[in-house]
């Protein structure tokens, strides 16, 4: 056992606007969101590999629900895959998400969608995401600085993790570099930024091979679920 896992996580402002939620989802939902993931893994569009611009792919594994994301656009249908259009964003997860940014910032809301600090109830009970981008992560999979900034929209990302434990580095809105905090998410932890976070640089340097809990359902690796809302026309 690490020192760490001594101690338990409270939930922490990792910066204004971002909060971590360890433990969030229980064993049960871990579990019927790692059945979710390898329904959606199995099509319309496969899990894969993103292609980059450049020529490279990701190392990181990713399938979408509602709109298909590749770099850098949002878009129904999967043309950089395999043409289809990607599978619905079930009401369930709209729920799922709604309730996680509740228990991220509170019964009030603590961020609203324009980024105010003190937002009211109605922003929580009005997150409407659209999309869910699936990621999966092998033992040497990573995830460079980034901000995500294709959605149209000021909506909270919702983060959920499942299966081995990894960094998380949350930076800035300004550059890829410090500051930044490293966070190691747990399986079953949530993690939400919204408000003055939104838009902040973020990324996954490292993930701990082995460390997933099999009784997820997950023998290796790492999933992560982020929701998104695109603020795109239906
Ligand atoms: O895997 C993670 O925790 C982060 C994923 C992410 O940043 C993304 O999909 O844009
Ligand atoms: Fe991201």
């Amino acid at each position: 056992m690490s020192g760490a896992a001594l101690f338990p996580r409270d939930p922490a402002v990792v910066a204004p606007g971002a909060v971590h939620v360890p433990g969030w989802l229980t064993p049960e939902g871990q579990r019927e969101l790692v059945e979710a993931c390898r329904s959606w893994a199995r099509g319309p569009v496969p899990l894969r590999h993103t292609a980059l611009p450049g020529g490279g792919v990701m190392s990181v594994q990713t399938v979408c629900l509602g709109w298909h994301w590749q770099p850098y656009r949002y878009t129904r249908t999967a043309d950089d895959v395999n043409g289809a259009r990607v599978a619905p964003f079930p009401s369930w997860l709209v729920e799922l998400g709604r309730t996680a940014v509740q228990a991220a910032y509170g019964e009030g809301g603590a961020y609203g969608q324009d980024g105010a600090e003190g937002g009211d109830v109605a922003t929580c009970a009005g997150y409407t995401p659209d999309t869910a981008l699936i990621n999966f992560y092998d033992g040497s999979a990573r995830m460079g600085m980034h901000q995500d900034k294709e959605e149209r929209s000021a909506a909270p990302v919702v983060s959920l993790s499942i299966g081995d434990t990894c960094v998380f580095r949350f930076g800035n809105t300004e550059t890829r570099g410090r500051p930044y905090r490293d966070v190691e998410l747990v399986s079953g932890d949530l993690f939400v930024f919204g408000g003055p976070a939104r838009f902040a640089y973020h990324g996954v340097p490292k993930v701990y091979p082995g460390t997933a809990d099999p009784a997820t359902g997950l023998s290796s690796g790492r999933l992560n679920i982020t929701l998104r809302e695109t603020g795109l026309p239906d």
